[in-house]
């Protein structure tokens, strides 16, 4: 498998919100409900310093950008309530389930690198349990003892490879994210990237760095 211009890969990584899962939506609606309550407006640029990192660091982020009068283990038990509301119903982004059906029927092996916990993935993923199975393993930042700085560090994306049995070089794993600190967190992994954003997102900061840049993983898919 390879990439037009690029490195040929053998081994692929998704991030998962907002990439796989039609999930960033709902964390929108979390955080707006959560800052309405203090008569405060989360606003994108906020949530794109929030997306893809581990909880902890996300939640200091709106806390300290918003002078929210809450501590961090306030600010999550509020998030998790809402999200144990709105992620069991969480549906896959266009495109998503036929490129994973795709890889896996041709044996390229493939896991998940995201900023999630493990409550939440379960949550998540509660209702697309057969798909998920279909990934050699997935890593959960804010779960996992062995990714200790969150993305934009290369820390989840290395230990993802790490994971596969035949421990790829970070040359041959190529990366599917929609986050900037995610794909920048593959490139500091000397991995190479496909960046699929929102549309709202900051793209100066990355465009030139990156393999591929599109606005759809159905662009992928065959
Ligand atoms: O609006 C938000 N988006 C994303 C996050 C953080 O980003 C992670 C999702 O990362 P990824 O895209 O790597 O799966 C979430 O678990 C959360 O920690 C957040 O806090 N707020
Ligand atoms: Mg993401």
């Amino acid at each position: 498998m390879s990439t037009s211009g690029n490195k040929p890969v053998s081994h692929v990584i998704f991030d998962m919100d907002g990439l796989l899962l039609d999930t960033e939506r709902l964390y929108t609606v979390a955080s707006n409900e959560l800052c309405e309550k203090y008569g405060k407006t989360f606003t994108w640029e906020i949530k794109a310093k929030q997306m893809g990192k581990k909880e902890q660091e996300s939640a200091k982020i709106l806390i300290n950008e918003l002078e929210l009068p809450i501590t961090v283990e306030e600010y999550l038990r509020q998030m998790h309530e809402a999200q144990e509301r709105l992620f069991p119903h969480c549906e896959l982004l266009p495109g998503a389930e036929t490129l994973i059906r795709h890889l896996s029927q041709h044996n390229i092996p493939i896991a998940i690198a995201t900023g999630s916990n493990k409550f939440n993935y379960e949550l998540k993923t509660r209702n697309h349990q057969e798909l998920f199975e279909l990934f050699h393993h997935v890593v959960l930042s804010s779960s996992d003892p062995d990714v200790i700085h969150g993305k934009p560090a290369p820390d989840c994306f290395l230990v993802a490879a790490q994971r596969f049995d035949e421990k790829p070089i970070p040359d041959k794993c190529l990366v599917f994210e929609d986050a900037n600190n995610g794909a920048l967190g593959a490139i500091n992994a000397g991995m190479q990237c496909i960046w699929i954003p929102d549309k709202q997102a900051d793209q100066s900061q990355l465009r030139d760095k990156l393999t591929k840049s599109v606005f759809h993983l159905q662009w992928y898919s065959t």
